[in-house]
């Protein structure tokens, strides 16, 4: 024998109907189907009992809209030739639900022995008419009424079933009835004969029933997914169904939003050993959860992770309460005679405090209640009185074996702060099925995500980038992007999402990422740009692994990255102002990454691509000291004295220079030396040395003037007009077979930068283009220096060091 149960979605049309016949005739016989009524049939019959309880007319419409849906159904399932006679008993038995819904009418009233009766109806239409539709399809199929099967109490609304008398029942109507036994779920009835129905999740308890009776060899559950999911589905998309789960898991995670099963309802199988599986009629070929009396060993540590919504937390706290017993006592028995349910328990071991978690709607009568209660110990000031906090959730990892593995709170926590999820209170049981975190209501979806990402994704980690500035760098940054992104998914788990793009004039946002093959058409018909409005859009969406790209030359912009920090964000910045501000807000971002365990990464701040930072810091971190530092550190400069003969203006070389992308969007930043000072600042700084922008040295090389200029325009007239200032400079080291850089240099804690003439054979000598090189002189280094060389400038290197910073803080 095996028992088959469909629900309400997968009998509520003609077409879904069909499917279930197409299972059943697959199924193994002899069989039993138990089905629940047409899907919202229940919920209309409640609605038509309510409105003629309340004399209100209307009722007569619902029954008209249950009727049709019935009759419709008879139409679309059998043969013109097979609908009288089950078109016949249909309208019988409405004509005595029409009886029963007049008469509540007429008296103004019902009782919940005449909504049984009512409701009945449902599961008794639609267990008639399917097995009048198997029968007329070839099946061997009959009908049953569980009335005369199921014996309840009169508990009407809710009547418990005398189990043993049941099975005696089931087992003798059931000896010689057709190998296919179609049976209405949900309804029993009473020793009298009076119509009960069974509550919440009756019809899984009506199939649990049958099967303990008959000693079913499996009890199939169809509805319309494809069993228990590792998380809600509809919260966290790549859940996926959860193959074999225990009785106990399977209660404890029964919370989580898509109700797919009741399971104190399927108690009788588990009982007796009989295996249970949900299935999905509208995809019968997956296999579905199969729930076992214990699944122990099977699987994950962590077998899924549920939530329960709406969430409020009573705190009781004062120094009365230490060492004083009966306070948890009454605190309890307070919310008892309110018969308010407690979802959930914390008690530091203080004694100083005592926490409760239940739902949000009782809240504001447990405060009072509880306040009343406690009055007198707070008029002596024993106790406070009552914190309530609303707008928070319950997200929790269910799993049997948790107990056996330690580290999984650990995890579990350290995967939440990471994404800045605050925990409010947390419950773990000894039995360790079950460990359980508040939180905001707010950051229930980024937590769920979270930790179905840590514990059951080990397959594909999203990043979500929020990336202002798409000039050159930012440009090119976005189309390597685009062009890595199947690679990296593919070969490092790891998913790119451009989540958020602005330039100073336009913004856009896509939840999902944006499609990189058009972001320039969909920025131009963005939102007008606002940092302000961009870092509240990045909080709101409160995505996990979210990471903010600095791509500008903006103060402003830099001057936000301690609140991106604040809120658990990633920052990378190729923009040099924040490192080289005061240092008193070099340390503070600094420091907020670490207090917030998030990266604050700048490589690109010197040397574009190349590695100098990242060299910097392994060599500090393995216990170095920088004694001194030689560099050249402007690739524009480096264009511009390479490229520089006396043949063409200098001032032509500078314009170059910029179209080429080596220079800052103001390339005065450049020509003054100022780009060189920051970056040798922030090399010092990332040695050690506290230096401000003010203690750099710096032996410009530009005319007198140039730099008062007020605009571009200006200063390029000024570099004009010193077109001799820069011939001589050329002769002169030329004449003496040098050649002009600009250096930058770091030694025993001073700093300078300036134009000098290098001889043939020193380092800077072959430099070529737009290349930078530093020398790094240490402990370790001490005659031979470490040397990083190469390209260090151009929107191209720059991009791919910004790319390499985001994998960074995005494997972290
Ligand atoms: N070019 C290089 O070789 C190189 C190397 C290392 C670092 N960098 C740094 O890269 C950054 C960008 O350089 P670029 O050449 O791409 O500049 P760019 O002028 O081409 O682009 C700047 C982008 O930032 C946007 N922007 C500016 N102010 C903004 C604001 N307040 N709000 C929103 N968006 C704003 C602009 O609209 C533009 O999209 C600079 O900080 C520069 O120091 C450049
Ligand atoms: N303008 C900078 C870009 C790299 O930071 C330079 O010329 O080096």
């Amino acid at each position: 024998m095996i028992v088959l149960k469909f629900g309400g979605t997968s009998v509520a049309t003609p077409e879904s109907i069909a499917s279930t016949l197409a299972i059943v005739k697959a199924t193994e016989t002899p069989a039993l189907v138990v089905v629940s009524a047409l899907g919202g049939i229940t919920d209309l019959l409640v609605k038509a009992t309510q409105q003629a309880a309340a004399q209100d007319e209307a009722w007569r419409e619902s029954l008209e809209a249950i009727e049709s849906r019935h009759l419709d159904t008879v139409r679309g399932l059998l043969p013109p030739q097979g609908q009288p006679a089950v078109v016949g008993k249909v309208k019988k038995d409405l004509n005595t639900l029409e009886t029963l819904l007049e008469g509540s009418f007429l008296i103004g009233e019902t009782t919940p022995k005449i909504q049984d009766k009512i409701l009945s109806y449902g599961e008794l239409l639609s267990s008639f008419i399917i097995a009048s539709y198997y029968s007329g399809q070839g099946l061997q199929a009959g009908f049953r009424d569980s009335r005369k099967l199921i014996r309840t109490d009169n508990t009407y609304g809710n009547a418990r079933v005398a189990e043993d008398n049941t099975y005696a029942l089931v087992r003798e109507a059931l000896d010689g009835s057709p190998p296919i036994v179609v049976l209405p779920g949900f309804i029993g009835a009473t020793p009298e004969g009076h119509t009960t129905t069974l509550g919440r999740g009756g019809s899984d308890y009506t199939a649990a029933l049958y099967a303990a009776a008959t000693g079913a060899s499996e009890l199939q559950i169809w509805t319309d997914v494809s069993g228990m999911y590792t998380a809600n589905p509809r919260v966290v998309p790549q859940a996926r169904p959860i193959a074999v789960i225990s009785y106990e898991e399977a209660m404890e995670l029964s919370h989580f939003g898509a109700k797919v099963l009741y399971p104190p309802t399927i108690r009788p199988v588990l009982q007796a050993g009989i295996p249970l599986s949900i299935r999905n009629t509208f995809d019968p070929k997956a296999p579905g959860t199969r729930i076992e009396a214990s699944a122990n060993g099977a699987g994950r540590t962590v077998r899924g992770i549920s939530y329960v919504p709406e969430i409020g937390l009573l705190s009781l706290e004062g120094p009365g309460m230490v060492g004083i017993p009966g306070v948890s006592r009454r605190f309890f028995e307070v919310l008892s005679a309110e018969r308010i349910n407690v979802v959930l328990i914390t008690q530091a071991s203080s004694e100083h405090s005592l926490c409760a978690g239940i739902h949000e709607k009782d809240l504001a009568r447990a405060a009072s209640a509880l306040d009343e209660a406690f009055a007198f110990e707070r008029s002596k000031g024993e106790v406070k009185p009552v914190l309530v906090e609303n707008g928070l959730s319950i997200v929790a990892l269910v799993g049997d074996q948790m107990k056996h593995h330690q580290g999984l709170s650990g995890k579990m926590f350290s995967a939440l702060g990471r994404n800045n999820v605050n925990i409010r209170a947390i419950a773990q049981g000894a039995s360790e099925r079950n460990i359980s975190a508040v939180i905001a209501s707010s950051d229930v979806k980024k937590a769920l995500n979270t930790l179905h990402e840590e514990f059951f994704e080990e397959r594909i980690k999203p990043l979500n980038l929020f990336i202002m500035g798409v000039g050159n760098v930012g440009s090119r940054l976005l189309a390597q992007i685009r062009n890595q992104q199947h690679y990296l998914s593919a070969q490092h788990r790891l998913q790119l999402r451009v989540v958020g793009i602005s330039n100073s004039r336009k913004m856009v946002f896509a939840e999902d990422g944006l499609d990189l093959d058009q972001w320039e058409r969909l920025l131009e018909n963005g939102i007008p740009a606002d940092p302000d409005a961009f870092y509240q859009t990045v909080r709101t969406l409160n995505l996990r692994n979210a990471l903010f790209v600095d791509n500008t030359a903006s103060e402003s912009i830099a001057g936000g990255y301690a609140r991106y920090l604040q809120g658990s964000i990633a920052v990378v910045t190729c923009n040099k102002i924040a490192c080289s501000a005061a240092y008193g807000e070099y340390a503070r971002l600094k420091g907020l990454a670490r207090t917030y365990g998030v990266p604050f990464l700048f490589e690109t701040n010197v040397g574009a691509g190349l590695p100098v930072i990242d060299t910097l810091k392994n060599l500090v971190l393995s216990g170095d000291r920088i004694h001194r530092i030689q560099a050249v550190l402007s690739g524009s400069l480096n264009y511009i004295l390479n490229t520089y003969t006396g043949e063409r203006p200098f001032v032509e070389i500078v314009k170059e220079a910029r179209e080429e992308g080596y220079t800052e969007p103001d390339p005065r930043i450049d020509l003054s030396g100022v780009d060189v000072m920051r970056k040798i600042l922030i090399l010092a700084r990332e040695s050690g040395h506290g230096l401000e922008l003010d203690d750099i040295g710096n032996r410009g090389f530009l005319p007198q003037g140039a730099l008062e200029a007020p605009a571009l325009e200006g200063f390029y007239e000024a570099l004009q007009a010193g077109e001799p200032h820069f011939q001589a400079l050329y002769n002169n080291a030329t004449r003496g077979g040098k050649l002009l850089r600009f250096v930058a240099e770091f030694n025993a804690g001073k700093a300078w930068v300036g134009l000098e003439e290098v001889p043939e054979g020193h380092d800077f000598f072959s430099l070529k283009g737009s290349d930078n090189i530093v020398l790094f002189y240490t402990d370790r280094y001490r005659e031979q220096p470490l040397v990083v060389k190469g390209a260090g400038a151009g929107a191209e290197v720059t991009a791919s060091g910004i790319f390499a910073d985001i994998i960074r803080a995005g494997k972290v």
